[in-house]
């Protein structure tokens, strides 16, 4: 299998490379970019060095269309037209940021504040939120990646709604990233100074992903609902936790909250539902496409605490654009995907 990757230079692009190294499939894997033409792909990455000593290609279609894959992981706004000319030639095409993820196009010019992809094309793109896609994922050439903060709000929220056990209207999702969330490009959030030793909110009741959070709520549970979601920038690398508060219907026990997991998860190799949990962080899942998931029913409240951890390079991003590529060519859903996190 042949392998191309646009934005390869950016932080999903790298994250792509360490995991298609160890595909058993994979046989070649090229870099293309829009800035760099020429230069040695070790020279960004200085981690590859006589491991991946490739040079950087130019967008060239008649090239592209020769590959089996074309990863796109460029900012949004640029994967909407950049795909355009590969729609309709034999490749599958899997696109990481956010362009053809929401179903309604104006909720993503209102959200993104950009000039959305064309309706057919977005109507084409399967969401790949693989634990819940997989049917549609299997016959399409075309997934759109979820983004980092819905990987892990929808895993850990959809078994309740769809189980009918919480009352919409009373769902917070607080979430914290680390800071590659924000990409490669030299941005004043994530300078040192401003970054370390600080947690900061941002995009506050404004954040892109609070639509395709709701969206996915309909789309996988059938569940029409408006969330509170905020998001933090914490002064680490990589990771996302997703703390969930809502209301549980009367009538609701643990051991129905447990079974809902359970069902919707029994056949997932990277979610982990988390029973004993302690200290629940992110470093239980760093570099690897595992999510897991711990709850606790407060009965003093009636309120249930969800929390789900990820990496957001790697389930967040990469990886589950990995777990994608997978599913949709029968492959086992773990190649490529099977590291233990790297906890220290
Ligand atoms: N970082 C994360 O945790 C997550 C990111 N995402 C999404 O994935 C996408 C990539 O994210 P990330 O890797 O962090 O971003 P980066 O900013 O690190 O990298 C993006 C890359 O896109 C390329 N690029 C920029 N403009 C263009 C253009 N006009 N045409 C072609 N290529 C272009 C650049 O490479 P070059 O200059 O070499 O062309 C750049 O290195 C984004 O849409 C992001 O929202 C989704 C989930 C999580
Ligand atoms: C820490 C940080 O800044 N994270 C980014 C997540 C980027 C992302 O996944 O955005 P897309 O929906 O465009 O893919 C953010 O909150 O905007």
């Amino acid at each position: 299998m042949k392998i191309a990757i646009i934005g390869a230079t950016g932080f999903g692009g790298a994250e792509l490379i360490r995991l298609l190294h160890g595909h058993s499939k994979v046989e070649a894997i090229d870099v293309f970019t829009s800035s760099e033409v020429g230069e040695q792909y070790s020279n960004k990455y200085p981690s590859m060095i006589q491991i991946y000593d490739q040079p950087l290609l130019e967008i060239n279609y008649s090239k592209l269309a020769q590959y089996d894959v074309i990863f796109a992981s460029t900012p949004a706004g640029v994967t909407s037209t950049l795909f355009e000319p590969l729609m309709n030639k034999d490749v599958v095409l899997i696109d990481l940021s956010g362009d053809f993820r929401l179903k309604n196009l104006e909720d993503y010019e209102n959200w993104y504040g950009k000039k959305s992809a064309k309706q057919q094309y977005v109507d084409k793109a399967v969401y790949g939120l693989t634990e819940w896609a997989k049917e549609n994922v299997k016959g399409s050439t075309f997934i759109s990646n979820p983004g980092c903060y819905p990987t892990a709000a929808l895993l850990s929220t959809i078994p309740l709604y769809k189980e009918d056990l919480v009352i919409p209207g009373t769902c917070i999702i607080d979430a914290k990233s680390g800071v590659t969330g924000s990409g490669n490009s030299l941005v004043k959030s994530s300078h040192f100074c401003e970054a370390n030793e600080n947690i900061s909110i941002y995009k506050m009741n404004k954040h892109q992903h609070i639509p395709e959070i709701e969206q996915g709520l309909k789309m996988f549970a059938g569940t029409e609902d408006t969330i509170t979601f905020s998001t933090h920038l914490v002064p680490m690398m990589r990771g996302i936790l997703s703390t969930t508060y809502i209301n549980v219907k009367e009538g609701t026990t643990e051991d129905m909250i447990q079974r809902a997991f359970e069902e919707a998860y029994k056949d997932a190799p990277f979610v982990r539902l988390i029973e004993e949990a302690g200290m629940f962080g992110t470093n239980r899942v760093r570099g690897t496409n595992y999510c897991d998931i711990h709850w606790d029913l407060d009965e003093r409240t009636n309120r249930l605490t969800v929390v789900a951890a990820i990496d957001n390079l790697v389930k967040g991003a990469a990886g589950q654009a990995i777990q994608n590529m997978n599913v949709l060519f029968g492959y086992d859903e773990m190649d490529g995907l099977d590291q233990i996190p790297l906890y220290m």
